[in-house]
């Protein structure tokens, strides 16, 4: 099979406007960036407002391998076999973060025949975004170390600045790091501090929340850097550098366009991780989404239990959306994956595919399975979860576009519009925001992890009582853990019950209107593998590009 460069180098494709005008937009509606990619200002949007909603549908996913089993895949190729079947469809995703693109997952704009494009500018430096939120966070960062060095009027307490520096980056070195060495004159105040990864940023999560430019000046200076020697929350409005960031993120706030292989128009906005942020697209693309296509299919990262809850809790409850339909990909080898025996028996498996289906419907949203078939993959095994899902009542396809394209898509498509004409959708939240944050926490916990309980370990129960003291107990639950489990522990595959959450920290993003448990071993800026796809990229000299996927 050709690579993802091959088949996207060798694919015919109109320059972005064409893609654009399908969605209503003119040439000068366009902030081009080169022929196929461009920024959509939020003045051009707001002329599409009073149009209705078209129908949302989300992909989501059953806890994947560590390669990931296709939501992005699925997505882009159920968007190309809608635009064959003549719906006015639009796609949301997210920007690709260069850390997993030189890691272990490679880049985020699908494969082989369902790819959006161009790949090799997406998966990089795209239209700027990250590196804007990179530099804003660095910049307020930046600003709380020389209060601190300047007098510190706000009465920092020193130990208690919790805003730390960002990098798209895996860097596992700079986890914690002391700043501030070399002397006062030099080095400023040593501090404990440390690096997280631009997609764990809350710059990162109020750039993808935020419904309009005042929005994201107002979530800008709600963001909580330190805690003052009362134990009073300061925010960056004190720090005084809000109208600063604004200036850096003045473009990335409006949305990217460009379009598949088959060039159906796709939103991309924002890059939130699911594991250890949000993990869904923009608010701002999504709610244009909706009002400029009859359809519009967005990717909630990782599993169900992390990207869909997330975008069911925060995103739907901040934005008021009302998903219509969601489609839980799975794989044979993810499938196999989830034998908790580790015999690798799809009947085992299936008990991962369940709660995760069974989870959708706690939502109100009706769940449609798609099967991303891989070329290992033997119709025997294919048709053994086609009768599983049968039995289970969900309806379920088979989706081939990684090898076909939207072709290969035509079933999942004929499935979901099925499910959106049927309109049997009830959307609702999982909890009221009046719960506590502990009520909010076992809830998620026990009804969409499985756990029996939670236990409070490090300074989450401190971390609680700040949090419920500073009156934003009542934000909902963002929780950090790993992507590997349904659980906090990554060994535990299928549906394991008979245990705890571990909750290790309790942090407040006050700005993107959330509180973040973070959970187990997690990390908020991952560290590089043994063998890291960086190894095998190449750029020849006369141009190719090697080994990006
Ligand atoms: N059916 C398939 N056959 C071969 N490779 C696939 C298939 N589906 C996905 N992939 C590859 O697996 C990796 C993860 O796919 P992706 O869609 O990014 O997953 P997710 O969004 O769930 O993390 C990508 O490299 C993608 O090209
Ligand atoms: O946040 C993670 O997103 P993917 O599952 O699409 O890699
Ligand atoms: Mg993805």
């Amino acid at each position: 099979m050709k690579t993802d460069v091959e088949i996207a180098s060798e694919a015919c494709m109109e320059p972005i406007q064409a893609a654009a005008s399908k969605l209503g937009f003119t040439p000068d509606d366009l902030h081009l960036y080169g022929k196929y990619a461009a920024k959509i200002p939020l003045d051009v949007l707001k002329r599409f407002d009073s149009r209705p909603n078209g129908k949302l549908v989300l992909v989501t996913a059953i806890t994947a391998t560590k390669a990931g089993e296709g939501k992005t895949v699925t997505s882009i190729g159920l968007i190309e076999a809608l635009g064959r079947l003549g719906v006015k469809v639009a796609g949301g995703l997210r920007e690709p973060s260069m850390g997993p693109v030189f890691g272990i997952k490679g880049g985020a704009t699908g494969g082989g025949y369902a790819q959006v494009y161009p790949m090799w500018d997406i998966n990089l430096h795209f239209t700027g975004d990250i590196h804007a939120a990179s530099a804003a966070h660095n910049l307020l960062s930046a600003m709380v170390e020389n209060h601190l060095a300047k007098g510190n009027e706000l009465q920092i307490d020193p130990t208690r600045v919790t805003w730390k520096k960002t990098m798209d980056t895996n860097c596992r070195e700079l986890r914690n790091i002391v700043v501030g060495l070399g002397g006062k004159s030099t080095g400023g105040i040593p501090r404990e501090s440390g690096f997280i990864i631009t997609s764990a940023s809350e710059i990162s999560a109020i750039l993808a929340l935020a419904n309009s430019v005042s929005d994201l000046r107002k979530r800008l200076g709600e963001i909580v850097v330190a805690y003052d020697i009362r134990g009073k929350p300061v925010t960056a409005e004190q720090i005084g550098c809000v109208g600063a960031m604004m200036l850096i993120l003045k473009d990335a706030i409006n949305p990217n366009l460009v379009q598949t292989l088959e060039g159906d128009p796709v939103y991309i906005h924002g890059f939130p991780f699911a594991n250890i942020a949000h993990g869904n697209s923009s608010v701002i693309s999504t709610k244009y989404g909706l009002k400029t296509a009859d359809v519009l299919v967005t990717e909630g990262g990782f599993a169900a239990d992390l990207g869909a809850e997330k975008f069911f809790d925060i995103v739907c409850r901040q934005a008021g959306f009302r998903p219509d339909c969601a489609v839980v990909v799975a794989s044979v080898r993810a499938i196999k994956l989830h034998d908790a025996l580790g015999e690798e028996s799809l009947e085992r498996g299936f008990a991962n595919l369940d709660k995760h289906v069974e989870n959708i419907k706690k939502f109100g949203v009706p769940p449609v399975v798609a099967i991303n078939r891989f070329s290992i993959d033997t119709d025997e095994e294919i048709e053994a979860v086609r009768k599983h899902c049968g039995e289970l009542g969900v309806p379920c396809a088979i989706s081939e576009v990684f090898a076909k394209g939207g072709e290969g898509g035509n079933e999942l498509a004929q499935a979901v519009m099925k499910v959106l004409e049927e309109g049997k959708a009830d959307f609702h939240t999982l909890y009221e925001d009046s719960l506590t944050i502990k009520e909010k926490i076992h809830k998620v916990a026990t009804e969409i992890y499985g756990a029996s309980g939670v236990r409070y370990v490090g300074t989450a129960e401190r971390d609680i009582k700040s949090i419920e003291q500073s009156g934003k107990g009542n934000l909902p639950v963002c929780v950090a853990k790993t992507q590997l489990s349904i659980s906090d522990n990554p060994a535990l595959k299928g549906a394991p019950t008979g245990w705890e959450l571990e909750v290790r920290e309790v942090a407040l993003s006050a700005g993107a209107g959330f509180i973040v448990p973070i959970c187990g071993t997690i990390m908020l800026i991952p560290g590089l593998p043994t063998d890291p796809a960086a190894k095998h990229i190449d750029y020849t000299d006369d141009g190719k590009i090697i080994g990006l996927s």
